[in-house]
């Protein structure tokens, strides 16, 4: 089912980080029915940096293509500020497209952008972003791309005025609004008040980040349609490889970590590998 098919249900769509092809599948296997491709956790993977703006759209790109070519559930993709101007913000939807990217989140930041839950951010006029928009509805090749709004403007200009740019770049086309970073469950509540007859809204789930924690039921009941966890994948993947390295430097042996971690055949099993030798063996005899 398309994205923009499952957002006519009534369901919050719960859409997990992922960052490449292992986190892809084994989200996929977890039950998930859309990913969110997270510039965070690419960042912080690929790069091993932070979510401040370095990394490159062909990176993300890449990466989208990989997830495409190893599950084919919709892949809600971070565009971060469409990588410059209207015109960079076009190439990135034709890009990510091509990659098979299902919705582009992009933000009222200005280039270089930082994490939405850091502080010093910064913004563009919201004319600007509103053309940002428009710009990325035109260079789409399907309507069934959807454009997801964010706007940062919470901590910038304030609650009101995030509130007046959502607005603005629904009026522009976008198809989702993404108010970041909400500060209380009453802004959380209030977002969802204003918007929520209106339009599907994305909520976004940081461990240790400006939005108090809320679960998937309890944002569905205030009218939320998606909701993200970007960074989380990362966080518990990095903490697990923080112990590994630790205890593997110490004890100069892999045996004190073995029952926290898959051995050989337990990671095989998880990414399928006797399936596919079983196909490639049909394939060479020609009896598939
Ligand atoms: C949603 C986000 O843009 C992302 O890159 O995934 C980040 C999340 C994070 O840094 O954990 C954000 O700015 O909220």
């Amino acid at each position: 089912m398309s994205l923009k098919s499952r957002l006519q249900q009534s369901n919050i769509l719960v859409a997990p980080g992922v960052y490449d092809g292992l986190t892809a599948s084994l989200a996929a296997a977890a039950g998930f029915e859309t990913l969110y491709l997270s510039g965070a956790a690419v960042s912080y993977t690929r790069l091993g940096r932070p979510d401040i703006g370095l990394t490159a759209v062909t990176e993300m790109a890449d990466t989208m293509a990989l997830i495409a070519d190893r599950t084919e559930l919709p892949v809600i993709i971070d565009a971060d500020t469409g990588f410059g101007n209207a015109l960079n913000a076009q190439r990135t939807m034709r890009l990510y497209e091509r990659a098979g990217a299902s919705a582009l989140q992009v933000e009222d930041q200005t280039y270089p952008k930082r994490c939405g839950h850091l502080a010093d951010k910064s913004l563009i006029p919201a004319d600007e972003m509103a053309g940002k928009v428009r710009a990325m509805a035109d260079a789409r090749s399907s309507e069934d791309t959807l454009i997801i709004a964010r706007t940062d403007a919470i901590a910038v200009e304030g609650f009101q005025a995030a509130i007046d740019r959502a607005d603005a770049y629904l009026e522009a086309g976008a198809d989702v609004l993404f108010i970041e970073a909400p500060q209380s469950r009453e802004q959380l509540t209030e977002i969802a008040q204003i918007f929520a007859p209106r339009v599907p809204l994305l909520a976004n789930m940081v461990e240790g980040g400006a939005t108090p924690i809320t679960g998937a039921d309890d944002l569905e009941e205030q009218g939320y349609s998606i909701v993200i966890f970007p960074g989380g994948i990362v966080r518990a993947i990095g903490r697990t490889a923080v112990e590994y390295y630790e205890s593997l430097r110490q004890n100069g042996s892999n045996r004190p970590f073995a029952d926290k971690m898959f051995d050989f055949n337990g990671l095989n099993d998880v990414i399928g590998t006797a399936d596919m030798l079983a196909k490639g063996v049909a394939y060479d005899r020609n009896d598939s």
